[in-house]
């Protein structure tokens, strides 16, 4: 097993980190670029692993995707240019990647099979498969269709009028894309708002939806064309920073082009009631997806209660949220989360058992975590669980550790940021 030394930093963290392309965004660019009719070239792409799985599957599906240095381009032939693979369609570690792909296969005539790693064999698929089955798609897989191996055969779609139980982007997402393809009009009922990139791309690709409080409705057959796309830095990647510029003493840190979309600013919000000493200046607000540059400065911080409508805005920052909490003075307490457990790990347990290591004094409930400020963090071994996310936040609890951390797994990180070890490094004098 591969794991990583980590030093406690002896000084503040400075510097300026230009944070990568955002994980949602760059996954949508490929999808949409490669179901619409010409060219899209995407700029500042993630070459995440998960984002390369997408781009896997939409080469299995016959799409021409060249990956140059600084460029995605993608060879659009609409929905109908997609063909029946000859292979099996690799998730890899992607959530994303498998729900949207669904609702792209559930209105292609034809035969696929999709598998993904240890991980996503055990994420919930039937909020995906199920309402696509109301549409009238063939799909089958392990446990009733619940896990991986799934196989579907799609086709003609009725339209749906459906009301979400969970609050998720993708499976609102993979309702959208089958959606796109149903004859008729589909109506989509949100539990909690989510992030809205698929809406937004779909205008971006000149294709209309509306949106009414939590009411989407989206037209059948609708013929989406080409657009260029420049993806915003990630909001969720930058939030290790943010954490780690508000938690170690004598800490300055710029993080630039950060994409600061109303639906995944949540950490803002809380950083902001904890008393996060933050910056932000945004760019033009007019943009496709709106983005800025923040300051963070080591900051004194208080507890607070995290629950309700935010917690779909910040939900893949919920480990780092964890993390600085256990800096805080007080109380936090996270409600309403119980989503954590169906991540790439179930991360209630995964923060609760790794940060509980390191000396945190920290709880886990039935949907969320209570965790009591102000604790002095040790060293010691710890491990990614192969979440990539909790590889991240585990090494920034480093930095404040009084010894030496050995992180087990850090090659997840991968996952999402490839460059974090080199980003963080670059902020230690
Ligand atoms: O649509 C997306 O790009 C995502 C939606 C969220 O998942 P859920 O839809 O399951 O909440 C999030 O956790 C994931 O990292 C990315
Ligand atoms: C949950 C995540 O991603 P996905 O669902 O795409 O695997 C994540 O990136 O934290």
């Amino acid at each position: 097993m591969e794991f990583i030394k980590l030093q406690p930093t002896m000084n503040g963290l400075e510097g300026v980190i230009e944070i990568p392309g955002d994980k949602s965004i760059s996954h949508r660019s490929v999808m949409f670029g490669s179901i619409a009719q010409g060219v899209t070239r995407v700029t500042n792409f993630l070459p995440g692993d998960d984002c390369l799985s997408t781009i896997s599957c939409f080469r299995k599906l016959g799409v021409v995707i060249e990956e140059n240095e600084n460029e995605i381009i993608i060879y659009g032939n609409g929905f109908d240019g997609l063909k029946e693979p000859n292979d099996l369609l690799d998730v890899g570690n992607s959530g994303t990647t498998i729900r949207l792909l669904l609702g792209i296969l559930a209105g292609r005539p034809f035969f696929s099979s999709l598998i993904g790693d240890h991980s996503i064999g055990k994420r919930p698929m039937t909020r995906v498969t199920e309402p696509l089955k109301t549409m009238g798609v063939q799909i089958d897989g392990r446990k009733n269709g619940e896990y991986t191996p799934l196989s579907i055969r799609g086709g003609h779609l009725n339209p749906i009028h459906y009301k979400m139980p969970v609050a998720s982007a993708q499976v609102k997402s993979a309702l959208i894309l089958a959606g796109l393809q149903a004859e008729g009009e589909t109506t989509i009922i949100e539990k909690a708002e989510s992030r809205d990139h698929t809406e937004r791309m779909i205008r971006k690709f000149g294709g209309e939806i509306q949106k009414d409080n939590r009411t989407i409705t989206v037209k059948g057959g609708q013929k989406l064309t080409a657009s260029d796309i420049l993806v915003p830095g990630d909001i969720s990647s930058a939030a290790f920073f943010l954490v780690a510029g508000a938690i170690v003493p004598d800490s300055e840190i710029v993080l630039k082009n950060v994409g600061l979309n109303p639906t995944r600013t949540g950490i803002i919000e809380i950083m902001n009631k904890m008393g996060a000493n933050l910056e932000i200046r945004q760019n033009a607000a007019d943009a496709f997806e709106p983005a800025g540059d923040l300051t963070i400065k080591t900051s004194s911080l208080k507890g607070t209660v995290i629950e309700g409508d935010v917690i779909p805005r910040l939900i893949d920052e919920i480990p780092i949220i964890a993390l600085l909490a256990t800096q805080a003075e007080g109380k936090t307490i996270i409600k309403d989360a119980s989503e954590l457990k169906v991540k790439e790990t179930n991360r209630i347990d995964t923060v609760v058992q790794e940060l509980t290591k390191l000396g945190a004094s920290i709880e886990a409930t039935e949907d969320g975590m209570i965790i009591h400020g102000g604790t002095e963090l040790k060293g010691g071994t710890v491990s990614s669980h192969g979440d990539h996310r909790i590889g991240m936040m585990l090494a920034i609890a480093s930095l404040l550790c009084k010894d030496q951390v050995e992180l087990e797994n850090p090659e997840s990180i991968s996952v999402s940021y490839p460059n974090f070890f080199s980003h963080l490094n670059s902020l230690k004098n």
